[in-house]
């Protein structure tokens, strides 16, 4: 199977998911000359955040549409087949990102033993306006057009994501055109991970001296034990740095359980200082002090660079040279996809820079001297690996923390953000319109979403119901729908002490400082021991500058995911009690004086992400 990128933040996942049908599949540019790809029995192409009808649209060559091999077009992929045929693809008048329910032409061959209603997932802006001419409207959201095809060329277009888990009939989908309309079986073998890794690192830093960067989650764990059994481990220095943005005794615990992991060598480097203090340059522009920065992407860079920084004062403590020294970090797929790394995807957007893939990385790779061995993988694989590796249970399934900690859980803020009187009635007319016994007001804090495989940085809308009990499939379908309607509101948050809100919000600015982290950190403890049980695949606490009488309010964020790359939030009185949530809110409220709101993020990712930032 050959996939073509558009750009998309799932063209990987469509790669592994045919994988784990046992179909061989290759990545390549969309632009790739068609000739290259005759070989092939089927052609994806895959989504990505450009739009077919302007001068952004990828150049791709049109011949690749008349190879006479069957193609799957998805989303971007999707439209730019409509568009080649004589369709028309527009702006949509509604979008959809999140979960969305269909109904599909169990006629279609793509949808072949399907009943018709069904769950995908969707993130697109754009919509077909105009079927090109020759094709079937074959699955439909509403008026959306959600899926079409053309029953002579053999040719599909599928407007949602069925390669990620959030669409439940994906698998059947996929299995339908690789099997039933390319006609491959399932013959490819997947390849041994862990002895892949083991050679890639001898080939490369035999009987060197390696540092490796770990932080006690998942990926560093593998990555370290991947070094352990490929090196003399005398060679294996391990160093945990301690930002001074982990959360309650996290650096305490995360090294006794890595002195337990057979490291001969392990250096904790207590940094606080060098985070809170230092200024960066970057194209000539200085940032920093973090405790001065309210911009989200300031934050990632300016941690990331530090990190790099303390690993060389680390690296000249040993009396290595760093500039010739390798060192290694747990690196994820989707870590290098959302900071738009170009050797990932030349058309990808960068949702957000991950701190593991700042410029000061980026030249170290350069010069060959990071090893990172999850490079390929998305979480769920490399718990699988971990596993493998025999590495302790609670730490194969541990909830991810990322790198910048508790940094990208506080919302920075200098307070002169501004809703307009016109967006503020959008959303109370859309709310009449939804159901009048619920309250819904954009607040002037911006979070960072991804919409259509594009970044977004969008405000965030509080909800509540007047005089009702929370009901779930309503609240969750404020979620979905108010970003599906206006621009500016990518998350929403339901209000839990509805009883608090007798007067107007308030913003304040908020800064990093180790009072503000010391709140975040004991707000998160708690969140996190009252509701970290299954099927939450990650829970943790956000500290908001927001309030009616006091200045901070406090968002409690829960996602259900494999991949991280899609996910949605834990439904309250289906996957959480209702009164474990209303237990935790009142213990919020009774040893948090300086609290005022208990909020709950009902939205999915898309069109959010996990993180506040
Ligand atoms: N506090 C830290 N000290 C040392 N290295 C770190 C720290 N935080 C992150 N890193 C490095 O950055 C990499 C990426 O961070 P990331 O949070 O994605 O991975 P992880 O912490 O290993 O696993 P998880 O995502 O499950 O938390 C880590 O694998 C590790 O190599
Ligand atoms: O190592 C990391 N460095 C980062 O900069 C970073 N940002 C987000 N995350 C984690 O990635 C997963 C997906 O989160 P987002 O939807 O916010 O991207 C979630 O599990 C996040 O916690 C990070 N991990
Ligand atoms: N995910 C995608 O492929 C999105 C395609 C296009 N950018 C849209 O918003 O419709
Ligand atoms: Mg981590």
């Amino acid at each position: 199977m050959a996939i073509l990128d558009c750009g998309g933040q799932y063209t990987k996942v469509i790669d592994r998911k045919v994988r784990e049908l046992l179909v061989q599949s290759d990545i390549f540019p969309v632009g790739t000359p068609p000739e290259r790809l005759r070989e092939y029995q089927g052609i994806i192409l895959s989504g990505g955040p450009a739009s077919v009808w302007n001068e952004q649209a990828l150049h791709y060559d049109p011949a690749l549409l008349d190879l006479g091999i069957p193609v799957l077009g998805i989303c971007y992929g999707m439209q730019l087949i409509n568009q080649h045929f004589g369709g028309m693809v527009v702006p949509g008048l509604r979008t959809e990102y999140g979960e969305t329910e269909i109904e599909v032409d169990p006629g279609c061959p793509l949808f072949d033993g399907l009943e018709p209603k069904q769950v995908v997932l969707m993130s697109h802006g754009d919509t077909v306006s105009e079927l090109a001419p020759g094709f079937q409207i074959a699955a439909r959201s509403g008026d959306v057009t959600a899926a079409i095809y053309h029953p002579g060329l053999n040719i599909y277009g599928v407007q949602f994501h069925p390669e990620v888990d959030l669409t439940v009939p994906g698998k059947a989908i996929l299995t339908n055109f690789l099997m039933k309309i390319c006609g491959l079986h399932g013959t490819y073998a997947l390849e041994d991970r862990i002895h892949t890794a083991i050679e890639k690192i001898r080939e490369k830093a035999k009987d060197q001296k390696v540092l490796v960067l770990v932080s006690g989650g998942v990926d560093s764990a593998v990555s370290a034990a991947l070094l352990l059994k490929a090196l003399d481990p005398d060679n294996v220095y391990a160093i945990h740095i301690d930002h001074g943005l982990m959360r309650k005794n996290e650096s305490d615990i995360v090294c006794e359980n890595l002195k337990a992991q057979g490291l001969k060598h392990l250096i904790r480097e207590n940094a606080a200082a060098d985070f809170f203090n230092s200024v960066i340059e970057v194209n000539g522009k200085t940032i920093g002090p973090l405790t001065r920065l309210v911009d989200p992407e300031e934050k990632r860079n300016l941690i990331g660079e530090v990190f790099i920084r303390v690993v060389r004062r680390t690296a000249e403590s040993l009396k290595l040279d760093f500039d010739q020294t390798f060192w290694a970090q747990g690196t994820l797929r989707p870590d290098l996809i959302e900071s738009g790394n170009p050797d990932v995807s030349g058309y990808a957007h960068k949702i957000k820079t991950h701190h593991n893939d700042v410029d000061i990385v980026r030249r170290a790779r350069e010069k060959g001297l990071v090893i990172e061995t999850n490079w390929d993988w998305h979480k769920d694989e490399v718990r699988q690996v971990a596993r493998a590796l025999g590495i302790e249970e609670s730490i194969a399934s541990r909830q991810p923390f990322p790198g910048p900690g508790l940094a990208v859980r506080m919302m920075c803020n200098d307070a002169t953000d501004r809703i307009t009187s016109e967006q503020q009635a959008r959303v109370a007319e859309l709310m009449a319109g939804f159901d009048p016994a619920y309250h819904t007001e954009a607040v002037p804090i911006r979070t960072v979403g991804v919409q259509g495989d594009c970044r977004s940085h969008r405000f965030l809308a509080l909800s509540y119901g007047k005089g009702i009990e929370l009901e779930w499939d309503k609240v969750y379908a404020i979620g979905t729908g108010l970003p599906n309607q206006v621009d500016f509101i990518n998350r929403v948050a339901y209000v839990l002490n509805k009883e608090r809100l007798d007067g107007p919000l308030q913003c304040y600015p908020l800064y990093i400082n180790p009072e503000s982290v010391d709140l975040l950190r004991e707000l998160d403890a708690r969140v996190v021991s009252k509701l970290n049980t299954k099927p939450i695949s990650q829970v943790f606490a956000v500290l908001l500058p927001v309030g009616i009488t006091k200045k901070y309010s406090v968002a409690i964020r829960t996602i259900i995911t494999n991949d991280f790359m899609t996910g949605r939030p834990a439904a309250i009185g289906k996957d959480i009690l209702r009164e474990t949530v209303a237990e935790l809110t009142r213990e919020i409220e009774r040893d948090f004086p300086q609290i005022d709101l208990v909020l709950y993020d009902v939205t999915s990712k898309p069109p959010a992400t996990v993180e506040w930032q």
